[in-house]
């Protein structure tokens, strides 16, 4: 018997990726210019940039919700940009996502909406669903909620339960689109302990989007700042050494820091 192949090292990689789109008065505007970008397996990396530079459409594109018009996209071995209907539907079960409104089905409960992705893609039965469902569940601390609807829910607990749901397949990647946004500070601090477990516990590969400097500085490995549609500098936030190009990076300089990590998730977590 053939011994199993090893993950591959890097988890994603964009390859020269470009996007335009068309602007309502005729001509286009480019959003992303010709991106080249490797995510490491393991690896929490997070996009940051002004309004309007391009990070979400970057991020889409990593699971081609948006389509590059060139380049190339590899996710955990497969290139996306090559494979066909059928085979990109399949390959994306190892990509989840979550979003700034966690987009929960408002009238299925907890357990119906971490159920729906199995429902669709695996012939599982009954008494594997509902393990799976439940195990999702515990590892984001909701296993007694499952009967609830997520209009009982608190933001933060709804952008568990959205992420309980991305989990359900088992991805090597989880793709978070500004997922803290509209959560208060101590629910923010919660969720980004919880993705960091995530990471940790089951070596999911994340990609995060935000506007907030204090949430790449305490969660990512590495961050890209991104300007109008190009990756500007990315660098390790532990790295010190280089000079930062862009004023973002410098911000950024702190985060990095033994001080911060104490800050942000006290002496058990540093
Ligand atoms: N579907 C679309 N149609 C037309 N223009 C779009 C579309 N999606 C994005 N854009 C434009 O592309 C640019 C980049 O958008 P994108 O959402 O990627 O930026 P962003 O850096 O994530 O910004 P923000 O932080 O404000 O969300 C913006 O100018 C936006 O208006």
């Amino acid at each position: 018997m053939n011994a199993p192949l090893p993950p591959p090292a890097v988890a994603i990689r964009l390859d020269d990726v470009a996007r335009s789109f068309a602007l309502p008065g005729g001509g286009t505007f480019a959003a992303v210019r010709g991106v080249t970008l490797e995510v490491r397996a393991g690896e929490i990396v997070g996009l940051v940039g002004r309004s309007g530079a391009g990070k979400s459409t970057l991020l889409r594109l990593m699971n081609l919700l948006e389509r590059p018009d060139r380049g190339s996209v590899t996710v955990d071995g497969a290139e996306l940009t090559r494979l066909g209907k059928r085979e990109l539907r399949n390959a994306r079960r190892r990509i989840g996502m979550i979003f700034q409104q966690f987009n929960l089905l408002q009238n299925a409960t907890v357990f119906e909406n971490v159920a729906f992705p199995l429902r669709i893609h695996d012939a599982m039965n009954a008494p594997r669903l509902k393990a799976r469902v439940e195990e999702c569940l515990a590892l984001v601390g909701l296993a007694d909620r499952a009967a609830s609807y997520p209009a009982q829910l608190s933001g933060g607990q709804k952008q568990r339960v959205a992420i309980a749901r991305a989990l359900a397949s088992q991805p090597a990647v989880l793709l978070c689109d500004e997922p803290t946004s509209a959560l208060d500070p101590e629910t923010t601090r919660e969720l980004l302990e919880t993705l960091r477990d995530i990471n940790r516990q089951l070596g999911v590969t994340i990609v995060i989007v935000s506007h907030e400097l204090q949430v790449l500085g305490t969660l990512c490995d590495r961050v890209a700042v991104i300007e109008h549609g190009i990756v500007a500098e990315e660098f390790s936030l532990d790295d010190h050494s280089a000079p930062r190009k862009t004023a973002l990076g410098r911000e950024l300089a702190y985060y990095g820091t033994e001080a911060f990590a104490a800050a942000a998730w006290g002496d058990a977590h540093a």
